[in-house]
């Protein structure tokens, strides 16, 4: 069995796109529209991703835009996408300059946690460090600022 994607459904295509794409730098892969079902799918990967995902060898996100707007609610059961990143501070920074809230701040250089403009949970990771984290799971205690 091989990971191919996550997909999640946003009621706003062009912010969304702005969000992962511009913002986060991730790349289209690919998309189709349905006249028919009146939705359009977009895939995105993570720029490392790219090449791989383009020969379907990479998971991706799928972006499920339906064309009548829908309450997308609920859900809690679903978590977060999980990114490693390069430099959090810097991201964040960036991010934040555009207008991006950080739920919660990569204050100790680790874990970062951003939303979606639908709402969903982001959580970028810096590169190098182990997954789990070596120290004490209390320095990722949830402190409710996200
Ligand atoms: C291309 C492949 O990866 C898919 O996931 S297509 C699955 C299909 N999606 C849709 O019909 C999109 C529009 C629909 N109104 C929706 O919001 O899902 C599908 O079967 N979706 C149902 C689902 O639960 O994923
Ligand atoms: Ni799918």
């Amino acid at each position: 069995m091989q990971y191919l994607h996550t997909m999640i459904r946003v009621s706003n295509l062009d912010e969304t796109l702005h969000f992962f794409c511009d913002l986060l730098g991730m790349k289209e892969i690919s998309r189709k529209s349905s006249d028919k079902g009146r939705f359009t799918l977009v895939f995105l990967a993570a720029a490392e991703d790219e090449d791989r995902a383009r020969q379907d060898k990479a998971p991706m996100i799928e972006l499920t835009y339906n064309w009548d707007p829908e309450e997308y609610t609920g859900g809690r059961n679903f978590g977060h996408l999980a990114y490693r990143v390069d430099d959090i501070y810097g991201l964040c920074d960036h991010l934040k300059a555009n207008g991006v809230t950080i739920n919660r701040p990569p204050r100790d250089g680790y874990m970062a946690f951003i939303r979606t403009p639908d709402n969903i949970s982001i959580e970028l990771l810096q590169k190098g460090e182990a997954l789990p984290p070596k120290e004490p799971w209390a320095s990722m205690e949830n402190t409710g600022t996200w």
